[in-house]
């Protein structure tokens, strides 16, 4: 697990220009060593409006969308098209704007007659699995860039602070009775999260900074999800600054004027 780096730009609108920024050249730097990358997607204020940055920036043309595998670390099991499923929010924004190849979308079940979170979440650690190979040694394929949100009480994904998700070592499970709305979820787990090569923790607003002094600490992951969410590479905390606010000057230089 890699020790995160801290960045913090103005305001949560640079934060999500810079995370656009960051994330075509990411994608375009991983597909042209290896020609695919796989990408997961988070939900929540700030993560949504950086993925409408990228839709919004002509850069997003370097990108070869087509051959691009891409995941999400949690939804809410909500029906199809529901506005509260982060699904939703993302094709919104930015996938129906990009030529995507759907094979290659992979969103998390949506809740039907019939289909019990626990059974969504099978459903979705078999896709998983089937999109490994060989050389990622695990139940999920190495993801190149895993982004995460931050709730104020320091989840990531739908991974609540003393929920049993937070126990598990399968990729995928269920969460019941989580204290945001909606109750029933699906989640990636720590363990999942971790074989990332890069974790970005993305995070703006003052109701998020004692969430995010907590994450960069060394408290544990039971009570602070947010400080087990980590990659094998890199980690990443892109910060606004009122979301740095009670971190060290030190760790909270800013990046933008
Ligand atoms: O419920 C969720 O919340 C987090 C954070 O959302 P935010 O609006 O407070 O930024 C999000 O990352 C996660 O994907 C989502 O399901």
């Amino acid at each position: 697990m890699t020790v995160p780096t801290v960045v913090v730009h103005r305001d949560q609108e640079i934060l999500a220009k810079a995370v656009a920024a960051r994330l075509v050249t990411r994608l375009v730097d991983v597909q042209s060593a290896r020609g695919g990358a796989h990408v997961v997607l988070t939900g929540g204020g700030v993560g949504t409006a950086a993925l409408a940055e990228v839709a919004a920036t002509p850069a997003h043309a370097a990108v070869d969308w087509d051959h691009l595998d891409i995941w999400w670390g949690d939804e809410r099991f909500l029906p199809a098209g529901h506005e509260e499923r982060n699904e939703t929010g993302a094709r919104a924004v930015l996938l129906d704007r990009m030529h995507v190849d759907e094979r290659r979308v992979h969103p998390m079940p949506a809740a039907e007659e019939g289909l019990s979170p626990e059974d969504a979440a099978e459903l979705y650690a078999s896709e998983l699995r089937a999109a490994t190979h060989p050389d990622d040694h695990g139940e999920v394929p190495s993801f190149d860039v895993l982004m995460l949100g931050l709730g104020p009480d320091a989840h990531v994904a739908s991974l609540f602070p003393g929920m049993p998700a937070l126990y598990e070592r399968r990729p995928v499970v269920a969460v019941r009775g989580a204290p945001k709305p909606p109750p029933n979820r699906v989640t990636l787990t720590l363990p999942a999260i971790q074989t990332a090569r890069e974790v970005w923790i993305i995070a703006a607003g003052e109701s998020k900074a004692k969430a995010v002094r907590l994450a960069l600490s060394d408290a544990g992951p039971v009570q602070v999800p947010g400080a087990g969410a980590r990659g094998r590479q890199r980690t990443l905390f892109l910060l606004d600054r009122a979301a740095a606010k009670e971190l060290p000057a030190e760790i909270a230089r800013p990046a933008s004027p």
